[in-house]
């Protein structure tokens, strides 16, 4: 669904973005993660055609991008650095003006269009007040109604939740999980690892400009071989599992062991009182620093 190589964004003597390689697929939802200033927002408006790349190619829904933009666009829905709105018109006279003013806006289904996007969104009962009086959720989900309306294959969604609170994080999360089962592809840049945790199963990471990490998430989160054990007769535990225990912190500790079953009725079997067990499983928080460390060691 979108695939670059070689990406790379200077301006002037700041390099926003260097050589970076994106491969998104039809069916992810895909976490573009980043710190503030990590090239996030380049990255995507030179997805969108909105910034030229320096260098490098790009390919959205199998076209090259910024070329076959006319065709490539209406069928991708955008949301980047927050909606644009007009604060003294109705949420649906905004959809509207939005609907006509590019290519495939077809007049006669547009009053549907939109009341099926202010539907998904969950914006339906207030789309008559001005945005003026919408609270900054409610803009938010304007917005991806505004993306919503050509029904895209494709979601390319910058912070969609800078500046939500909880509830509303939420709300939005749970809007693009559905609309990922419903066959929509997401693609969204975030700096909050852990909205990305929830959601993604895809992620990328970009540090400084560069693309460090790109995995499935469920790749990166697998077992590490350890498990954790947490028993009050550590000695106990130490003494039968001899050179098996990598690591102890107070009442846990670290196991090279594959087969936590096995090891728990190990343990139990000589009268180890056990309070937790469970296989290790890396934080993406844990992967996301590594990955980090590793590409600033090379540099
Ligand atoms: N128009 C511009 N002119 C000059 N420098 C820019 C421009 N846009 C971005 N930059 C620089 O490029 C780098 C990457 O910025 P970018 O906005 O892409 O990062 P980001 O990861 O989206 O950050 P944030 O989460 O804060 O939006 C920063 O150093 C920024 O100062």
């Amino acid at each position: 669904m979108i695939r670059t190589e070689g990406l790379t964004k200077h301006y002037g003597r700041i390099t926003a973005v260097e050589d970076v390689g994106l491969d998104v697929r039809e069916g992810d939802v895909y976490g573009f993660l980043g710190a503030n200033g990590s090239g996030k927002t380049t990255t995507v408006r030179m997805l969108l055609g909105l910034v030229l790349a320096t260098s490098g190619t790009i390919e959205v829904l199998g076209r090259p991008m910024p070329s076959s933009g006319r065709a490539v666009l209406p069928l991708v829905g955008s949301m980047v650095e927050g909606p644009a709105s007009y604060p003294g018109l109705s949420g649906r006279t905004n959809l509207a003006l939005i609907d006509a003013s590019g290519p495939g806006g077809d007049r006669a289904t547009r009053a549907g269009r939109i009341d099926d996007a202010l539907a998904q969104v969950g914006l339906e009962g207030v789309d008559k007040r001005p945005v003026r009086a919408y609270s900054l959720g409610m803009r938010q989900r304007l917005g991806l109604a505004a993306a919503l309306l050509r029904r895209p294959r494709l979601l390319v969604l910058d912070e969609p939740t800078n500046g939500l609170d909880p509830q509303g994080i939420r709300e939005i999360r749970q809007l693009l999980v559905d609309l990922n089962a419903a066959g929509t592809t997401v693609f969204l840049s975030s700096h909050l690892l852990a909205e990305i945790e929830q959601m993604c199963t895809r992620v990328g990471v970009l540090d400084r400009g560069r693309l460090v990490l790109q995995d499935e998430l469920a790749h990166l989160q697998r077992p590490t071989g350890r498990t954790v054990v947490r028993t009050p007769d550590t000695d106990a535990a130490r003494a039968l599992l001899d050179g098996h225990v990598e690591h102890q912190e107070g009442d846990t500790i670290w196991v090279r062991a594959d087969d936590p079953l096995a090891l728990n009725a190990a343990l139990v079997g000589v009268g180890v009182r056990v309070l937790e067990l469970a296989p290790e499983r890396r934080t993406l928080e844990d992967v996301v620093l590594e990955a980090a460390e590793r590409s600033g060691d090379r540099r």
